[in-house]
Formats: C-alpha cells, sequence, structure tokens
C-alpha cells in the first residue's frame, strides 16, 4: 500500500517505520527542516526497545505531488488544518485518511477535506517521543481503536485494517468510537494540563485529595458536555480508567508538559478542555474548570512569549 503520514514527530515516526518494515511504501510528511535534513542524511534513528537506523523518505508536505491510498494524520492538533491545505492535492477520490490526534472534534475539520465516506477516525494507546531531529524513542505496545465514516463500516476499510494489523499495531475495529475519543480526551484534559501549570509528573499530580478534587471536576464537565451531545459515557468507568491511567504513567511527565515547560512550544488546550468549554458555552452548560484552567495554559504560553 502507498501510504503518507502527514506529521511526522514522534508518533508519525512511529507508526511510518512499522508500516514500513511491514513491506508497504511509506512517505513521512513534515516541516520541521532539522528533523528532515537528518533523516535524509543518516535514515530514522530508532531508540528504546531496538537501537538501529532505518532508511526512510521524508519531504515537505507541499512537495508530494502522488496520490495516496491512505493518510494517517499525525500533527499537533492546531498544525491540523495547515497540513490538509498542503496535502490537497494528495487527497484522491478513493484516499483514506485516519486521524488518531488526541483530542476533539478533528473531524469537523477533516470534512473540509476529505469526503465522509473516507475518513477513519481513532484512539490509541502506542506511545513515542522524539529525542532530538530524526531521533525517535519507541517503548513497549499499544492499540488503536478505530471507525470508518462510511456508510459501509467496517467493510470499507478491511484492506486498511488488514495492513495496520500485519504492521503489529493492534488494530480493533469500534463499531462506535466516539466514546472512546472522550475517554481518552478526559485522559489528557485531567493530566496533561494540569501537571504543566503545576510542573508535575502524573503521579506527583495525583497525590493529593484537592488535585483529585480537580480531575473529578474536570471528567464531570467532560461527561456532561459529551452527553449532551449524544455520546454515551459512563462517568465512573471514566474515572476508574483516569485514576488506572495516572497510576500506569505516575512517573511520566505529560506531552503537554514536555511541550510548554521543556519545549516553549504551544499547546494542544483548545482542542482538549478548551474544545470542553467551547462546547459548553453553545449548549448552556457551565464548565469552569475547563475554562480556567485553558485561560491558565494560555497565560503561561503568553508569559513564555510562546507564538
Ligand atoms: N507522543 C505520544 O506518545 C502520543 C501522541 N498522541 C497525539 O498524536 C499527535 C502527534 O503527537 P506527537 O507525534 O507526539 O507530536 P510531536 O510533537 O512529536 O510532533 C508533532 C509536530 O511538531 C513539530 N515538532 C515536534 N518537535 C519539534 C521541535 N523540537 N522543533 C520544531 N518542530 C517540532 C513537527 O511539525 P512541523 O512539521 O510543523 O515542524 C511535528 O510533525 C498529537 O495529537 C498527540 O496528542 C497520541 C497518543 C500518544
Ligand atoms: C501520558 C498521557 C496519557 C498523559 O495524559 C498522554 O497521553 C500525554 O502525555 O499526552
Amino acid at each position: 500500500m502507498f501510504i503518507y503520514i502527514a506529521g511526522a514527530g514522534a508518533m508519525g515516526c512511529r507508526f511510518g517505520y512499522q508500516l514500513q518494515k511491514s513491506g508497504n511504501e511509506v512517505i513521512l510528511l513534515d516541516n520541521w527542516q532539522a528533523h528532515i535534513d537528518a533523516i535524509k542524511a543518516n535514515g530514522l534513528h530508532i531508540t528504546g526497545d531496538e537501537d538501529l537506523m532505518y532508511p526512510m523518505t521524508i519531504m515537505h508536505p507541499t512537495e508530494a505531488t502522488r496520490e495516496a491510498d491512505f493518510i494517517i494524520l499525525f500533527t499537533k492538533a492546531m498544525q491540523l488544518k495547515a497540513m490538509l491545505t498542503d496535502i490537497k492535492s494528495i487527497i484522491g477520490a478513493k484516499t483514506k485518511v485516519l486521524c488518531l490526534l488526541n483530542g476533539l472534534g478533528h473531524e469537523d475539520t477533516i470534512r473540509e477535506f476529505v469526503p465522509q465516506e473516507n475518513i477513519m477516525m481513532g484512539v490509541t494507546v502506542w506511545t513515542a517521543g522524539l529525542k532530538n531531529p530524526g531521533v525517535v524513542f519507541l517503548q513497549g505496545k499499544g492499540t488503536i481503536n478505530l471507525q470508518s465514516f462510511s456508510s459501509q463500516g467496517e467493510a470499507a476499510v478491511k484492506d486498511i485494517v488488514d495492513t495496520m494489523n500485519a504492521a503489529g499495531l493492534n488494530v480493533i475495529y469500534d463499531n462506535d468510537v466516539v466514546p472512546s475519543i472522550w475517554r481518552k480526551a478526559c485522559v489528557n484534559g485531567t493530566m496533561n494540563s494540569t501537571c504543566a501549570l503545576t510542573d508535575s509528573k502524573i503521579g506527583q499530580f495525583f497525590g493529593s485529595e484537592a488535585a483529585i478534587r480537580i480531575v473529578k471536576t474536570i471528567i464531570h464537565e467532560f461527561v456532561l458536555v459529551g452527553t449532551a451531545e449524544g455520546v454515551k459515557l459512563n462517568e465512573q468507568e471514566i474515572v476508574d480508567y483516569v485514576m488506572h491511567t495516572a497510576e500506569i504513567a505516575a512517573n511520566h511527565y505529560p506531552s503537554m508538559h514536555q511541550d510548554l515547560i521543556q519545549n516553549h512550544r504551544l499547546t494542544e488546550i483548545d482542542y482538549i478542555n478548551g474544545a470542553v468549554a467551547r462546547k459548553g458555552v453553545r449548549l448552556g452548560i457551565a464548565t469552569p474548570y475547563c475554562q480556567m484552567i485553558t485561560d491558565l495554559i494560555h497565560a503561561k504560553e503568553s508569559i513564555l512569549e510562546i507564538k
């Protein structure tokens, strides 16, 4: 299969590597010049569970000309629209497009560029990190839950699911993936901004009663808004899932801490707590914790003069 990975950061590199290794033709698309130069010069340096140099093709999104069979979107949320604009010409009538970004509402952006029957939305618990330009850190295993928006459902994307499973990506076809996307958003909505704001690892933040009150209130706001939108969410099940994830990831700084505090980069807050606050305004549901956390993150971005 001919595949583009649109957004070759940590996750894009992981998926690109696994898909090419299993026999597909893969092109990585990215705009980070130092990363492009490193991969062109030396290949992708895989570290973590393995340590090897792996040759991969990488180019700027606007340089891609051949229509794709399959595109996986792996930008940060705030880069998604610009990426789709840059790759318009390689999205053909039969090109399937999968979005595995964290956060809410990406399908609305994708619909502007891709016909409904070719869109797949999903969520993944695979992880990856970038150590340096061209150097990715891959450890452990994961799974993907995805759903096709085609009226044919699973049948429309059988070849894609088979290709991803042959690459060891562990895809589960989910007939109702939206609650899983919201559940992951609750994980990010309770850990990412809070740890960035308190400069803490997940286990440190989750270590006080005050923090658990904040976590439960944020989840409550997500559930009120999601339920009003018709998403089937079980609040207690989500609280249990978030607590369990916090235990497993106790020793990690969430990606928003890495973006904002460690690397002084913009965050995905507007697509996590910010998305819930905006939906709340539209639905007439108060979401004061999500709104305040979004404002505090933007205030910190401004203090650090991040643009
Ligand atoms: N990392 C993880 O473990 C997981 C991430 N996700 C989600 O997947 C999506 C992609 O995340 P992820 O792969 O981690 O994103 P990364 O931050 O690794 O990369 C995203 C983009 O950011 C730019 N970039 C990254 N680092 C630098 C740098 N140091 N200097 C300049 N530009 C840089 C590049 O874009 P550009 O071409 O514009 O420069 C790159 O394509 C997000 O929605 C994330 O929330 C989901 C599950 C797990
Ligand atoms: C580690 C975890 C689960 C924390 O929210 C995550 O998804 C992230 O860092 O973005």
